[in-house]
């Protein structure tokens, strides 16, 4: 009998539903993969933005790990946010312990709303304790900043952004994401020896909370069910654009974005909207 593949997602929370694991379950779900989570902070947020969070004891955090790895096998790994120095290296030390071969690191730094989710010396534990073990790691542009510590104004900084974090740090490949950048939503990935652009079209919405997340996680899924990265990165573009061009209208401030997006049409009609 086959097996369905299975994800695990170590993240915060987010109570409105948008971004965190509940982005990446509901996203692990819609793809076809068997989602699993490790929480490591419980987040007091909103589409208004974040009031405050809690980081869970580094044993427990360590003991969700354990709970799953003694008894499942990921076929993939994703982390979003991990919000102090210890919190990664207990992450890095796990995902060694249980040989996980393909991790996603979507290094959260800053919510959408501007309020920090990790703490200033998190930063170089990034760099130093995860990078190296990264399939792929998705930074917006913020992030990819931080992470290599210049200035991002052209598509050529991207690049060569990209460029650090797999030859400098140790990445297998970077996705450089272009949210945060001006005209068309285009990504590039550089996987060591080549780039590729993924490129959208840029949608007038305010309606993105949790798109960093959900993107990752069609990456993780992907990789799950044995896909190649380019693929796994085409797929995760496809789906939040669709996420993004259909929004929900949920919340009164940044909506989350739209899990269904990319079946739309069939959910409309067997829901109510
Ligand atoms: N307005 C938009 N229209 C179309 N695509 C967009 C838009 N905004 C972001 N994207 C795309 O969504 C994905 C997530 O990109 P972004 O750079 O915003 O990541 P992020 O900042 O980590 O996301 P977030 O913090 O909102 O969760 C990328 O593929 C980006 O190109
Ligand atoms: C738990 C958690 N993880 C990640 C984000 C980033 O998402 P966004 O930048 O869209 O707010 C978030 N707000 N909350």
């Amino acid at each position: 009998m086959t097996e369905i593949a299975k994800a695990l997602t170590v993240a915060g929370t987010d109570p409105s539903g948008g971004a965190g694991i509940h982005a990446d379950l509901k996203t692990f779900q819609e793809i076809g993969v068997y989602g699993m989570s490790v929480i490591t902070s419980v987040v007091s947020q909103n589409t208004l933005g974040v009031k405050s969070f809690v980081d869970l004891e580094l044993d427990f955090v360590e003991s969700q790990f354990d709970a799953v790895f003694e008894d499942i096998a990921p076929d993939a790994v994703k982390s979003g946010m991990l919000s102090t120095p210890e919190v990664m290296a207990s992450t890095a030390k796990k995902l060694k312990e249980a040989n996980v071969a393909k991790y996603v690191l979507d290094p959260v730094m800053i919510a959408s709303s501007g309020h920090a989710l990790i703490s200033e010396t998190a930063r170089e534990t990034i760099s130093k304790e995860l990078l190296p073990l990264a399939t792929v790691v998705t930074p917006n542009l913020p992030e990819a900043e931080a992470l290599t510590n210049r200035t991002i104004k052209t598509i050529d900084d991207m690049k060569e952004a990209g460029r650090i974090l797999v030859e400098g740090y140790g990445a297998k490949a970077a996705l450089i994401k272009g949210g945060h950048y001006e005209g068309e939503a285009d990504d590039y990935l550089y996987d060591g020896q080549t780039f590729e652009k993924f490129s959208a079209e840029r949608f007038d919405t305010k309606h993105t909370h949790g798109s960093g997340c959900t993107y990752a996680a069609v990456i993780t899924a992907g990789l799950a069910n044995g896909k190649p990265l380019y693929e796994a990165v085409k797929d995760g573009k496809a789906y939040i654009t669709a996420a993004i061009s259909n929004p929900l209208n949920i919340g009164k401030g940044q909506g989350p974005t739209n899990h269904w997006g990319h079946r739309w049409s069939d959910v409309q009609s067997t829901i109510k909207v």
